[in-house]
């Protein structure tokens, strides 16, 4: 008989989800070189952030995606009960990072589309593939959170200025940006033979390529959002990330957005949602030792 028991942990499937998606921000946190995003060279555009908070942001939201995806297996469908207890959760989760961070927002945007992502694939675990995981992310996301505060977040000024679509809409029209952009070319620069952490700086550029990402508008404008999509598209035309005309092009976009102070937190958190979901479609434990 052995001292230790060395078998693993049995993981309810809410504790594995938890686990996958907090795996997803941390894998997007690490990812480098990541323009103007705090990475394992530095902080970025960034002077309140750094990777070791990243890290510790993202691991204090465990707890609420476990809740999340538990409330998920309570309500059992899609309703304005489980989209209110989401909103709670949510607001709880957030306070949690808040409390990790000393007040600085490592992940709002992260929570909101990591946390929808993990209960819609909780409702209905066996229906893996991205489009209807999201699809049913969206659902939630439409119905309407009564006890949701209406603050004048950055991302409802820069709506009301420039009229453009912001981390809800992405959620309500099922996150085009990573199932038609992110994914897609995740699987394709695989599939040439870039090696997995280029095949993610990809897939960031690829959703930086049309993304409004209101963090982008409120710190720099219309300017800096045009330089952020310009200047992916110009990496990914360039041969991508694995080539050396990409990473030529990677490297002055990365000068320019710092020197613009823009920062695509909107893309990383929508990175962090196409890597969950790659690891979702591939069932990666998903089934095997969940009870
Ligand atoms: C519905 C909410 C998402 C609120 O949305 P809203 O747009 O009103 O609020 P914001 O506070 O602006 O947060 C949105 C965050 O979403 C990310 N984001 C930005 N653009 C997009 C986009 N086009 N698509 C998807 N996601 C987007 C972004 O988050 C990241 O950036 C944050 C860091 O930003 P930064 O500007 O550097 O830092 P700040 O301190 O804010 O400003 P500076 O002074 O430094 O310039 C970082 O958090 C990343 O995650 C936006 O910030 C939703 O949040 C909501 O309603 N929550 C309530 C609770 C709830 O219902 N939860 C549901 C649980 S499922
Ligand atoms: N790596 C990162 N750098 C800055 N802001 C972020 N928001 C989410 N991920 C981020």
């Amino acid at each position: 008989m052995h001292a230790f028991n060395l078998q693993p942990k049995k993981l309810s499937l809410a504790e594995h989800l938890a686990d996958m998606a907090v795996d997803a921000l941390i894998d997007e946190a690490d990812l480098s070189p990541k323009p103007a995003l705090v990475d394992r060279r530095g902080n970025g555009a960034h002077t309140d952030l750094h990777l070791g908070l990243m890290h510790a942001s993202a691991l204090s939201l465990w707890p609420a995606f476990k809740e999340m995806a538990e409330a998920a297996l309570e309500c059992g469908e899609i309703g304005l009960p489980l989209r209110e207890a989401l909103g709670r959760i949510g607001r709880e989760g957030e306070a949690a990072m808040l409390t990790t961070t000393d007040g600085v927002n490592t992940h709002r945007g992260a929570i909101w589309a990591l946390g929808l992502l993990v209960a819609a694939t909780a409702l209905e675990p066996e229906s893996n593939v991205a489009s209807a995981v999201t699809l049913r992310a969206a659902r939630l996301a439409l119905l309407n959170d009564r006890y949701a505060p209406q603050p004048l977040s950055h991302g409802a000024q820069v709506a009301q200025r420039y009229g453009v679509r912001g981390a809800r809409e992405e959620a309500q029209l099922a996150f085009p940006a990573v199932t038609g952009l992110g994914l897609p070319q995740l699987k394709r620069s695989r599939a040439a033979g870039a090696g997995e952490q280029n095949a993610r700086l990809d897939a960031l550029l690829a959703i930086m390529t049309t993304l409004a990402d209101t963090c982008v508008l409120y710190r720099a404008g219309e300017p800096g959002l045009q330089a952020m999509q310009q200047g992916a598209r110009a990496v990914l035309d360039a041969g991508g990330s694995a080539s050396l005309g990409g990473r030529r092009q990677l490297h002055a976009l990365d000068q320019q957005l710092i020197a613009l102070n823009a920062s695509p937190g909107g893309a990383a958190d929508l990175l962090a949602a196409c890597l969950f979901l790659d690891r979702i479609e591939r069932g990666d434990g998903l089934f095997p030792g969940v009870c």
